[in-house]
């Protein structure tokens, strides 16, 4: 079939909006039609060039929410006409990663999906007879995109797709960072470093759970405001002051119990580690660095108790966790709504793209 998607043809070039050819699902696949996605930070990253696994001609995107058009052979758990979001982590259920019940990292098909291939190692796209290759194993830049079936959550139909979008990166990663990786308890003290898509979302988490002390920290101080809506209790702006960590040692009377770095950038993983409590700080890394950084510390800040931890779509087990997500989405425990600024056509995916770096939007979802 053809379909319409913006295509990246090279990295740092804006996307190029095109009729690609659709193949069908192969065994174990579905086609899904994407009603809508969000952009996020690292669809950026990817289009950067700063990715190691980033390839071109791809198609981007990894946040969205659509229906099911068609199952190839042998699905069993998915059918026409099902609302689903793709999930850049499957849960196949079988592999070692998923029966340990120690993470939430499917290693299933992780290696052809960081080929930008289908499982059985081909991609579905292709424009004037040359292949396109797939992205996170998902391409919801697309009007019509194919994922394996184990990597597709079956949501509710009164969902809105414009809103739970969201939910396939942004919303599990930080509520899930502090729920799943950190297990964070009432009556902590947590730091969230960066305060976009993800970071506010940590916050929202972090208010779920009954943290005592909610510190924002942004060099944007336009973020302080919707912050505050979401439960932040107390805001640093690094550029205001002489020592972020001093900073948040003082509020905290020793440290934070929990901190969370949502921005990518290894000097601040360093101070959201150090930030932390002597004894017992879980410092909690989800931003994405640039290919070959390296984070630093004094490995003392670790002898002293102090713990660094990374989160991946915020340690969620998407087949299951993600329907329960949107539930409490429907259920009106969580705002979606509030973060979603911007929303345009496909056609102006470039502009969502602008918006974001340039610190204007939260999220920017594309409506197709
Ligand atoms: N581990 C995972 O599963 C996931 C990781 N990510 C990554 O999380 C990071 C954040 O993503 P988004 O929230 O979408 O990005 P964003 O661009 O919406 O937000 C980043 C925020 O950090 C702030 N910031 C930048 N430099 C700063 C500094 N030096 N100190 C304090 N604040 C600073 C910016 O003003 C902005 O508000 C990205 O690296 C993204 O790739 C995103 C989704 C999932
Ligand atoms: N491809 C990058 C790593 C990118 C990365 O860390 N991705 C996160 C999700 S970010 C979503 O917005 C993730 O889930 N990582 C786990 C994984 O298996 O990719 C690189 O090679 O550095
Ligand atoms: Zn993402
Ligand atoms: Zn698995």
């Amino acid at each position: 079939m053809k379909t319409q998607a913006a295509v990246a043809w090279k990295s740092g070039a804006p996307l190029s909006i095109e009729t690609v050819d659709l193949e069908g699902p192969r065994a174990g696949e579905v086609l899904v039609e994407i009603k809508a996605t969000g952009i996020c930070h690292t669809d950026w990253y990817t289009l950067s060039g700063a990715d190691p696994e980033g390839i071109f001609p791809a198609i981007l995107g990894h946040e969205g929410a659509g229906i099911v058009v068609d199952v190839g052979p042998g699905v069993a758990t998915l059918k026409k006409g099902d609302h689903v979001i793709p999930l850049y982590t499957p849960e196949c259920r079988q592999c070692k990663f998923c029966l340990s019940r120690k993470t939430n990292l499917c290693q299933q098909i992780r290696a052809t999906q960081g080929r930008g291939l289908m499982p059985d190692a081909t991609s579905r796209f292709s424009i004037r007879g040359k292949p396109v290759f797939h992205y996170m194993g998902t391409s919801t830049f697309a009007r019509h995109t194919v994922v394996p079936e184990i990597a597709l959550a079956k949501i509710r139909e009164d969902a809105p797709f414009d809103k739970v979008c969201y939910i396939g990166c942004g919303v599990t990663t930080g509520i899930g960072a502090v729920i799943f990786t950190a297990k964070v308890e009432a009556g902590a003290n947590v730091a969230v470093f960066g305060l976009g898509g993800i970071g506010l979302n940590v916050i929202q988490g972090a208010k779920m759970v009954g943290a005592d002390k909610i510190i924002g920290i942004d060099i944007n101080p336009a973020r302080q405001e919707m912050a505050r809506k979401f439960g932040m209790t107390h805001f640093i702006n690094p550029k205001e002051v002489d020592n972020v960590v001093d900073a948040v040692v003082q509020l905290t009377g020793g440290g934070a119990d929990y901190s969370f770095e949502c921005i990518g950038n290894t000097q601040v993983m360093r101070q959201a580690l150090e930030c932390t409590h002597k004894g017992w700080g879980q410092s909690i890394i989800i931003g994405v660095a640039e290919a070959g950084a390296e984070i630093s510390t004094r490995p003392f800040q670790l002898v002293t108790g102090r713990q660094w931890k990374g989160s991946a779509f915020g340690g969620a087990r998407g087949r299951t966790d993600v329907p329960r997500i949107v539930d409490w989405y429907m259920d009106g425990k969580i705002n979606i709504n509030d973060l979603i600024t911007h929303t345009l056509p496909l056609e102006k995916i470039n502009d969502g793209f602008e918006l974001m770096k340039r610190g204007e939007s939260i999220r920017a979802v594309v409506v197709y």
